[in-house]
């Protein structure tokens, strides 16, 4: 049985964290005897410059026919001017809309070995294991209408929908029971209740699936309580669910938790578990070309994918171990170094994982 992997390495740090995934993948792929065939396809600012869109039709056709995609990031200061619809951003927005990549999971585990790169006490974080189910297929990202218009009185006025569907909230409220389901019983569904409509409508839908689950214990709260009780005491969340912008912002905040967003890896799945799997982080312009990114996230998404999409528990949990490894062994990228460890390059923590393999 042959499935097929597609590789978007994107834009800036993209391709050098991709580079270190894909060895990851391909040594697995002997080991374990998976069939996995690769492909890569250009996406966001790397399509614009060879075919003038951020998401040419043969990556979209690519990426239907794919079981799995692994991306890497898209963006960067040079398509900032760019038209909205334009910009490297409307490549991955588009692939998980055609997609109908609504369901996406975002854990934030905290190895134990990198306490002490987080910005927050040791107690206040060690055995964090939290997973943020993030809606992401609808909300204020997609909704209508949407734009820039002007006024009767000259002025100039910028508007987004935020709307949700019954639906909508429905199939993600499942996917975030059933995920507190496999893990502490525990859903905390964060809204703005007080404020807004659909949040309003949210709250009810979620409160209406609870009796689906029984066994799960169901909380609401506000998206800025969530936001201040996430870094004041985040062990006491399991499962979160929340709509797309809301879990944009909460999973770069909990990333900072585990000690750097460049450990922070993600899911996004459609009904049918086909699924894009990529780093929560961007595309690092920053230090883009540099050799310093941390290619974890990424190698920890593929491990992602091999679980999720692929049902390849074994080599997902082989990758996992390996990652903890080399932790152990005390390689740290810049983003993650502390005293005492050894600072690697993005090549040479690659590297290292496989070697651990
Ligand atoms: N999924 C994606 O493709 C994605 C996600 C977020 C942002 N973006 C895009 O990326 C560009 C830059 O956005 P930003 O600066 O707000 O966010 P970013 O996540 O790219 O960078 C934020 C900070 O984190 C650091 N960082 C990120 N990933 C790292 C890694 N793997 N190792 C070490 N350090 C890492 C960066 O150096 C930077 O200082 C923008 O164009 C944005 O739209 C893309
Ligand atoms: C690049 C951007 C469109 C994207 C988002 O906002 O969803 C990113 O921040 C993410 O978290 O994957
Ligand atoms: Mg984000």
């Amino acid at each position: 049985m042959s499935r097929k992997i597609l590789m978007l390495p994107g834009d800036g740090i993209g391709p050098e964290i991709v580079a270190e995934a894909e060895k990851v993948l391909n040594k697995v792929n002997d080991q374990f005897s998976l069939g996995l065939s690769f492909e890569t396809a250009l996406v966001g600012g790397a399509a614009i410059e060879e075919d003038d869109t951020p998401l040419p039709e043969s990556t979209l056709a690519k990426a239907k026919e794919a079981d799995a995609i692994l991306l890497g990031a898209v963006g960067g200061p040079q398509w900032d001017s760019l038209p909205m619809a334009k910009r490297p951003e409307k490549g991955l927005l588009g692939l998980r809309s055609n997609l109908q990549l609504f369901a996406n999971l975002r854990p934030a585990i905290l190895y134990p070995q990198l306490a002490s790169a987080s910005s927050l006490k040791p107690e206040v974080v060690s055995g964090l294991d939290i997973m943020i189910v993030r809606e992401l297929t609808g909300g204020i990202y997609f909704g209508q209408p949407r734009g820039v218009r002007e006024l009767e009185s000259g002025e100039r006025q910028g508007y987004n929908t935020y709307a949700y569907t019954e639906s909508e909230i429905r199939r993600i409220g499942r996917v975030a029971f059933e995920a507190a389901q496999q893990r502490g019983k525990k859903l905390c569904s964060v809204d703005k209740a007080n404020v807004l409509e659909v949040t309003v409508m949210w709250r009810e839908i979620m409160e209406d699936l609870k009796r689906e689950y029984p066994d799960v214990e169901l909380s609401h709260m506000y998206v800025d309580n969530a936001a201040m009780q996430l870094v004041r005491a985040p062990k006491q969340f399991d499962v979160i669910v929340t709509g797309n912008m809301f879990g944009d912002i909460l999973s770069d905040e909990a990333a900072m938790l585990t000690g750097s967003i460049g450990m922070l890896p993600s899911a996004s799945l459609n009904a049918q578990k086909q699924g894009m799997y990529e780093p929560c982080h961007g595309s690092a312009p920053d230090i883009a070309g540099k050799g310093i990114a941390n290619p974890l996230a990424t190698i920890l998404s593929a491990a992602m994918m091999l679980r999720y999409s692929l049902g390849e528990e074994k080599a997902a949990e082989a990758i996992e171990a390996a990652v903890s490894k080399v932790l152990d062994q005390g390689l740290r990228t810049a983003d993650i170094m502390s005293e005492g460890a050894e600072k690697v390059s993005t090549r040479a923590m690659g590297e290292a994982v496989l070697a651990a393999l």
